[in-house]
């Protein structure tokens, strides 16, 4: 398949590459006067960054790496730091730039390094992993973690263009495909039922980077993201939806300490919004049935232990979507249709908790 062009417009605009080879093109989408270039990645990347340094050498003046630790633990001031340091020491201008290479969470450091650095330079986003393909690399919310929760400082710092390159998964570990799907199931549950036709004909060749089927669904997903992020780039609203799940998912990742996947706490924050829309009145039992056979089917986890439910209410009341101390969850009418539940009682919160307590 050839390359495709997700275009995101709005307040800035810009395109997501998908591809075959498309790391190649970073120079396309930088602007001519950029002269030094850092590279943020990961160790698990390590050689493929060595080589995008040296390729991109040949055109800057100076490429420089920052090898920055790995998963979660990027996403730490102190990592932000280090990064400010050698830009400071090597006296980026306004007009250079960075290059975030790697998962996730490589994306949402280089975001926010970029995004701080003399308030902000440009930044080319290349993921690594399925998940920061259909999700982290677009859209532009970069943040790191405080000790209090997950993305509490951060900023919506659109980058210059996205890379996804397809041929870059193919060091991927197949649980860390799994993990992404949860992210490109979230986008069918609410916008996209198409993708849960695809896992749900044949998961094996959806989740399989060299087939069709699977180029098809993380288009979709990645189409999905353009769209929601493109009416509305600041959460004004309409973005909102993109956090489906992530509400409990958030307060579990908080619970473990951050070494648990991002896309394994979604999975079991999924189930638990499905269960709410359930008990909220509007999503059928067939519709959380569907979650369920879906989710499990990509082996993914649907509970949580039951004497958790506490710590995790504690964690929820951090999340950004909560007004005036008020939960605010996205829900599902039906497959397709979310909205925000407002103000549920304590009483429901819990009721839907135990429907996925183990
Ligand atoms: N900004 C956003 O809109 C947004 C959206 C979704 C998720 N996120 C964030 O993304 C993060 C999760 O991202 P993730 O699931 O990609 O996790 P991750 O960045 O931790 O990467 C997962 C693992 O895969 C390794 N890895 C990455 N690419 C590899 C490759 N090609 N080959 C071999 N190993 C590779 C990494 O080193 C890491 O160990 C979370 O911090 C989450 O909050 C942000
Ligand atoms: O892009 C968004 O908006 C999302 O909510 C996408 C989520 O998948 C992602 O995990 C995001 O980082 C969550 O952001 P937060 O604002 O809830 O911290
Ligand atoms: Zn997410």
């Amino acid at each position: 398949m050839s390359d495709t062009v997700i275009s995101v417009t709005g307040e800035s605009s810009y395109d997501v590459v998908v591809g075959h080879g498309t790391i190649s093109r970073v120079s396309e989408v930088l602007d001519d006067r950029v002269a030094k270039v850092l590279i943020v990645h990961t160790a698990s990347v390590g050689r493929l960054a060595e080589e995008l340094r040296a390729a991109l050498a040949e055109r800057y003046a100076q490429v420089l790496l920052a090898e920055v630790p790995d998963a979660e633990s990027a996403k730490r001031v102190e990592v932000a730091a280090f990064c400010w340091q050698i830009m400071g020491q090597a006296d980026f201008t306004r007009s250079d730039a960075v290059v975030g290479l790697g998962g996730g969470a490589v994306t949402d450091l280089a975001g926010f390094v970029a995004a701080t650095w003399l308030r902000g330079v440009q930044l080319v986003q290349i993921p690594t992993t399925v998940l920061g393909m259909v999700d982290a690399s677009v859209g532009g919310k970069t943040g790191i973690n405080t000790a209090e929760g997950k993305n509490l400082v951060g900023s919506f710092t659109a980058p210059a263009g996205v890379l996804c390159d397809l041929d870059l998964l193919a060091t991927l570990p197949r649980n860390e495909i799994l993990a992404g799907f949860a992210e490109v199931a979230k986008c069918g549950f609410i916008a996209e039922p198409e993708i849960l036709d695809i896992l749900e004909a044949d998961v094996a060749r959806a989740t399989d980077p060299a087939t069709p089927e699977f180029q098809r669904v993380v288009e979709l997903a990645i189409g999905v993201k353009a769209r929601v992020v493109s009416e509305d780039f600041r959460e004004g609203g309409l973005r909102e939806i993109l956090n489906y799940g992530h509400t409990l998912g958030h307060a579990i990742e908080h619970a473990e300490r951050y070494q648990w996947r991002h896309g394994v706490a979604i999975s079991i924050g999924m189930m638990y919004a499905a269960e709410l829309g359930r008990m909220a009145g509007s999503l059928s039992d067939a519709a959380v049935e569907r979650h369920r056979r879906i989710l499990a089917s990509l082996t993914l986890p649907l509970s949580y232990p039951a004497g958790r439910w506490p710590g995790l209410l504690a964690a929820m009341q951090r999340d950004k979507k909560a007004r005036a101390g008020m939960l605010r969850f996205i829900v599902l009418d039906e497959i397709g249709k979310p909205r925000v539940l407002a103000g549920a009682d304590d009483a429901m919160l819990q009721f839907a908790y135990q429907e996925i307590a183990s």
